[in-house]
């Protein structure tokens, strides 16, 4: 099938280059003219596992193209709609200016009976909005495939999706959706063979269920979050809490661990825009649960930070701290409402002097916050520094050793806010380690780590 992608960012290249895989031919289009000169090199414009490789495989079988034209998506017959949907400037709800503009677009360029699918995630009420902008092309068929691909792994979220989901006209029992689940069926035939469940059902119901899944995933994180502050304050130990939870299957250990919290271009746009249909819908219930959710998840950042001031024994001003983690979460370059760039702000705010490193976000970074200082040497970054702040939990950072790390700080105090690290080892090598809800608040206040001189023989030691 000829099929076009409009939007090519974290989930639009990603479709793109999957649906070729798939033995579509598949066109890319994206206004960001760099983007795409970018992606026609063969090369993801930002970092995600597998992409480069499913990208060359498409350009060889000549399957696949990107362009800033619309018109060169004139010869699809199905087109999908993956543009952002950010949280406006001035309230929670959702932006669809980029959706609408992208609809106009295309609009001259649809083949008569040509089917459209939004990806992106929207309100609910989004494509009746639609509706309105195609009113003079009643020929052309609307469908509303919601996505569920995670960044880091978005390559094998795509190939081996958890469901599909359709929303046609009508729903599931209407004929009027059913040239739309044929169409649908075509694209996903290889995932449908391999026995992926697909759901069909009408617009209103596509278009929640993206925004329900978010927000239970967010539910976990910030429940767990505010279990963290409870052992804190009661001396229990979250990380074992929460594994014993999880053995339980009916409430599963995944989306439960604690820590600085979720950040992202998703999660917290989406509870937003959730919270602001709620509002709009005159259901409390969800508008204030929302509501929790967010202010429980930006309250840990506010406590990473608070924790940082206690290990500086009350004073962040004039301390060196170094920040290890800039992207929202490991195997990406994503910083958009990144929690441990966040942090890095409010410290570098409170006086504190802060060194921020990332193996792959540094740039992204760099260039949203060029008032705060970034290294892209670990061992560089981590010279001299009195405390250490894990905010993002790349594999190298989980890995590094407590020993070499010792030999290049000047104080050996690490706060590990997404407890991933090893605390007896840590602690065995002469660190003071404090976690989120690891109930060490009372002792933390009072330990305090000898400082020691940096060697500047250790310049240089690789560490990784
Ligand atoms: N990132 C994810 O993991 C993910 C997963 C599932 C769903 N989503 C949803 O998918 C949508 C896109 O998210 P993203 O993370 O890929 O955003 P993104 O910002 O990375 O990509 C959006 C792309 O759309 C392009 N664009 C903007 N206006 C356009 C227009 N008028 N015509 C053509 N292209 C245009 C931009 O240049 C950009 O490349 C959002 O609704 C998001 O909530 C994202
Ligand atoms: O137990 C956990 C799990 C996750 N997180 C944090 O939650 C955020 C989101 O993580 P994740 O869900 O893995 O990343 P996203 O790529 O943002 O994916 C979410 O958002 C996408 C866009 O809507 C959806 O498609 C995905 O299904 C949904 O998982 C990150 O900051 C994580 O650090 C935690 O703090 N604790």
């Amino acid at each position: 099938m000829k099929i076009s992608v409009i939007g090519c960012g974290y989930l639009g290249a990603v479709h793109a280059a999957t649906l070729a895989s798939m033995g579509h031919t598949v066109v890319g289009i994206d206004v960001d003219a760099q983007k795409v000169a970018h992606l026609n090199k063969g090369f993801a414009p930002f970092h995600e596992p597998g992409l480069d490789e499913l990208l060359k495989d498409g350009f060889a079988t000549g399957r696949l193209s990107f362009s800033a034209e619309f018109e060169d998506a004139a010869s699809a017959s199905l087109h999908f709609l993956c543009v952002g949907t950010p949280q406006s400037k001035t309230s929670d709800t959702a932006d669809l200016s980029y959706l609408i503009a992208a609809t106009k677009s295309l609009l001259p360029h649809l083949a008569k009976g040509a089917v459209l699918v939004g990806k992106s995630t929207v309100p609910v009420g989004t494509v009746d909005m639609l509706r309105g902008v195609l009113a003079r092309r009643p020929d052309v068929l609307l469908g509303w495939n919601p996505e569920f691909l995670r960044q880091g792994t978005a390559v094998k979220d795509s190939l081996v999706p958890d469901r599909l989901v359709y929303g046609v006209p009508g729903g599931n029992s209407s004929a009027a959706g059913v040239p739309v689940t044929k169409a649908l069926d075509a694209v996903y035939e290889p995932l449908i063979s391999a026995g992926i469940p697909r759901l069909v059902c009408n617009f209103a119901t596509a278009e929640l269920i993206k925004s329900a899944a978010n927000a239970f995933l967010a539910t976990k994180v910030s429940f767990i979050n505010a279990m963290a502050e409870l052992c804190d304050a009661s001396g229990a130990d979250v990380s074992e809490l929460s594994e014993a939870m999880g053995l339980d299957p009916r409430i599963g250990n995944r989306y439960l661990h604690a820590g600085l919290g979720f950040g992202g271009g998703c999660l917290p746009k989406d509870i937003r825009s959730f919270r602001a249909q709620a509002r709009a819908l005159d259901v409390s219930s969800v508008e204030e649960w929302m509501g929790v959710v967010d202010s429980v998840n930006l309250g840990q950042r506010a406590r990473t930070v608070e924790v940082a001031r206690e290990l500086c024994r009350g004073h962040l001003s004039g301390r060196t701290v170094t920040v290890l983690g800039a992207a929202f979460k490991p195997d990406t370059d994503d910083i958009r409402d990144s929690p441990a760039l966040d942090v890095a702000l409010q410290l570098a705010a409170a006086g504190a002097h802060v060194t921020v490193t990332d193996p792959k976000a540094i740039n992204n970074a760099w260039m949203r916050y060029p008032q705060l200082r970034f290294e892209s040497s670990t061992t560089r970054a981590l010279e001299g520094a009195e405390l250490v702040l894990l905010l993002t939990e790349w594999e190298e950072y989980r890995s590094l050793s407590p020993e070499a790390v010792g030999a290049l700080v000047r104080r050996r105090t690490v706060l590990d806010a997404r407890n991933v690290l090893d605390a007896a080892a840590w602690e065995a090598a002469g660190w003071t380690v404090r976690g989120l809800g690891t109930g060490a608040t009372a002792e933390a206040s009072t330990v305090t780590a000898p400082v020691i001189s940096v060697d500047n023989s250790k310049r240089g030691v690789t560490i990784l």
